[in-house]
């Protein structure tokens, strides 16, 4: 297994760009199912989830000519739908959450899906509820395998409906919205997630010629055809990369550039970055981190110590909580993180207590951050990194930190953020792959 070696306390400096969104290409590269048509998609990241959907598709037999590492056309003409009930399938689905959203497209072109028990971030429970019961409500029967884990769905015909959601999932709405779209009649989801990846989804369907109304709002309606077609679509500036780089920046009192930030997709990021007391320039689409000997944060108007939680969007996203967490450490002033939708995901608070962090983890889902205004800056140790957020959140602590730091497990690191060693090297970063 792979480590990261990192010498921290180097101040870094230049201009980094963001990569394409993570959970945006997960979607959308699903979303090739639905035609038989090519569709070039461009600005994908090359980071390990991904790369596993990419050859998830082309296991199951579609084209993927892979033009440029960051371009590829995908064509769905000849799908071998057998291949969903191998043992290959459900070994490989089941190592990225992202395989979850073959399901909807290929009960919409195919009558028939399997759900491998999904992989992904071991971050607590993480339910298919939504998904199931909205394939169900379109006309879908499903089996679930106990023994291996897996839902196996079939639906000879999809007719369109009104649901409901009982919580706007992301990977859940993406998939009913896959499923809806060549269903007969009109569909009608309410309380649906609205992340700019499911605007971007919706959006590259409607240019397939899909019917939907409704795009960036938790009410999408969705008026069924027969048959989409070819598009084209890029995939946006990843949101999570670009509040880590922020984070960054504030922690090791860096002077950084964020080139094509995506800034009007970034919705209340820069904003909870601020309540930090880290001061950022938009400049068009980029974003300007000045080098800051520190930051304090504020409190809430009555003088109360400020809390941060996540929120469906256009609430604050629960995969930059752990960042927000470490960058929290060195500040002025103290903070309450609260991390509402995952119960396992702050456990990692361990390691940055061994580096000397003050923090008091209440129960799983909140700890209260007691800021050190750089008094004692964090020393470095041997970690090992649980899940993608919290291991790039390690990442920063180490970079931050005096002395050498060992960040091992890095696998999980590389499923989200692409070539991250070599680009923080070139700002200046002291990280070795070893
Ligand atoms: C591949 C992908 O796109 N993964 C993202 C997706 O996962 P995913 O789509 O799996 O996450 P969901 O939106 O389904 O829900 C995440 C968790 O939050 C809980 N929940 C959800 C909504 C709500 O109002 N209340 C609530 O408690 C759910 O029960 C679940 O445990 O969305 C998550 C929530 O933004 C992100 O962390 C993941 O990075
Ligand atoms: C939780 C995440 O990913 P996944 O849903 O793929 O596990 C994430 O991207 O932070």
């Amino acid at each position: 297994m792979a480590s990261f070696e990192v010498r921290g306390g180097n101040r870094l400096k230049g201009t980094i760009v963001p990569q394409g969104a993570k959970n945006e290409a997960l979607q959308i590269i699903s979303a090739v199912l639905l035609t038989a048509e090519p569709v070039t998609i461009s600005n994908i990241p090359d980071i390990l989830d991904v790369n596993l959907l990419i050859e998830l598709m082309y296991d199951i037999g579609v084209k993927v000519n892979r033009v440029t590492r960051d371009t590829c056309i995908f064509q769905a003409d000849d799908v071998n739908v057998d291949y969903l009930a191998t043992d290959a399938f459900h070994k490989k689905g089941a190592k990225l959450r992202g395989s979850v959203m073959m399901a909807g497209p290929m009960l919409a072109r195919f009558k028939k899906a399997y759900i491998p028990k999904p992989g992904g971030d071991k971050i607590g429970r993480r339910p298919l509820d939504t998904h199931i019961i909205g394939f169900e409500k379109l006309g879908a029967r499903f089996d679930y395998d106990d023994a291996q884990g897996y839902f196996q769905l079939s639906s000879p015909r999809l007719q369109g409906t009104y649901m409901l959601l009982d919580e706007p999932s992301v990977t859940g709405t993406a998939n009913i919205v896959m499923a809806a779209v060549m269903a007969e009649g009109i569909t009608t989801i309410y309380n649906a997630a609205c992340e700019p990846y499911i605007q971007q989804l919706c959006k590259m369907l409607n240019r397939m010629g899909a019917k939907i109304s409704g795009v960036g709002s938790n009410l999408l309606t969705i008026e069924g055809v027969t048959k989409l077609g070819g598009t084209e679509h890029r995939m946006l500036p990843d949101m999570i990369e670009v509040g880590s780089f922020i984070g960054l920046a504030a922690m090791t009192q860096s002077e950084i550039l964020i080139q094509g930030a995506g800034v009007e997709h970034l919705g209340v990021i820069p904003n909870k970055f601020r309540q930090l007391g880290i001061q950022l320039e938009i400049r068009g689409d980029d974003i300007y981190i000045p080098a800051q000997e520190k930051y304090e944060v504020a409190t809430f108007l009555d003088g109360s110590v400020l809390t941060i939680y996540d929120h469906p969007w256009p609430g604050f996203t629960p995969d930059l909580i752990s960042i927000m967490l470490v960058v929290a450490t060195q500040a002025e002033g103290s903070v309450l993180i609260h991390q509402k939708m995952f119960e396992s995901r702050l456990f990692f608070v361990d390691k940055l207590l061994d580096m000397r962090a003050q923090i008091i983890l209440c129960d799983p889902h909140r700890a209260t951050v007691i800021g050190l205004g750089r008094k004692h800056p964090l020393r470095g140790i041997t970690m090992s990194s649980p899940d993608i957020r919290a291991g790039q959140a390690l990442l920063i602590a180490a970079l931050s930190a005096e002395g050498k730091s060992v960040i091992q497990n890095i696998e999980q690191i590389d499923r989200g953020y692409q070539y991250i060693d070599e680009r923080l090297r070139k700002l200046g970063a002291d990280i070795k792959r070893v």
